[in-house]
């Protein structure tokens, strides 16, 4: 069983005065567990689109969407969220890390809404996670003190620290010069490695995509696979 799995899956978008947009056109894609996927396609395509339907933030107009073969749609909406918070890490091109709080009480965050030992040792598993990134030595540095990968360090660190089966990933070195971008990607390989997540990257660079194990290519809405796309070992 897929983790997760759009099938002909549609999604237009209602214009005032106008047809409807159809923003993704018949899109069948299936991410197993542990798996590396990415997606690439120009600034328009339909990327961000993709990637709310498979962080189960939005739904499809048509077709069907699936999470551990349960069907997202028919989830009320409080089973949807707590679906999406318990397996489900998000990272993005411009971090979004809170600027007023430190690096520990950003990645501390999303385990404020976990139960028994991993609530009340949170600081602990965050700090932990924090070092595994390799900034256990910037634990109470804010934000705005921290160069663009270090910030997409403590990032990576926040996404993890639930131990989510899937990580989302929205041009996460969009905002990095070239090399400092490749080392975050390594380090987000490694510890998806390790936690046997999956993850899907979406990228406008051929060179990070071709990290994954499998390559699409995202064109007016429609997925196919990118088989130009080489992986790199
Ligand atoms: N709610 C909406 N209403 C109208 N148009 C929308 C809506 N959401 C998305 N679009 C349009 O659908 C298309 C795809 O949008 P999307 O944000 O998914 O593209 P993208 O590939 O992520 O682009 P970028 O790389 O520039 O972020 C764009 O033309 C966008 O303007």
């Amino acid at each position: 069983m897929s983790l997760i799995e759009l099938s002909d899956v549609t999604r237009t978008v209602l214009i005032p005065d106008s047809d409807p947009l159809t923003i993704l056109d018949g899109v069948n894609l299936g991410v197993e567990p542990g798996e590396r996927v990415s997606v690439v396609g120009r600034s328009g395509s339909g990327k961000s689109t993709l990637l709310n339907l498979l962080g189960m933030l939005d739904l499809p107009t048509t077709g069907e969407l699936c999470f551990e073969g349960e069907s997202v749609p028919d989830m009320k909406s409080g089973r949807r969220d707590r679906v999406r918070g318990g397996n489900v890490g998000f990272i993005f091109q411009q971090f979004n890390l809170l600027d007023g709080r430190t690096a520990l009480e950003n990645v501390t965050m999303p385990l404020l809404y976990a139960r028994g030992p991993r609530f009340w040792g949170r600081e602990r598993i965050a700090a932990d996670m924090l070092d595994r990134v390799g900034l256990g030595h910037r634990l109470t540095a804010l934000p705005g003190s921290l160069s663009g990968g270090e910030q997409q360090r403590v990032a990576i660190a926040r996404a993890l620290v639930r131990q989510p089966k899937l990580i989302l990933a929205d041009e996460p070195t969009g905002a990095l010069d070239v090399e400092t971008g490749q080392s975050v990607m390594t380090l987000l390989d490694d510890i998806v490695r390790e936690e046997n997540a999956a993850l899907v990257t979406i990228t406008h660079d051929p060179a990070i995509a071709a990290r994954s194990d499998r390559h699409f290519r995202l064109d007016r809405g429609v997925l196919t696979l990118a088989d130009d796309i080489v992986a790199v070992s």
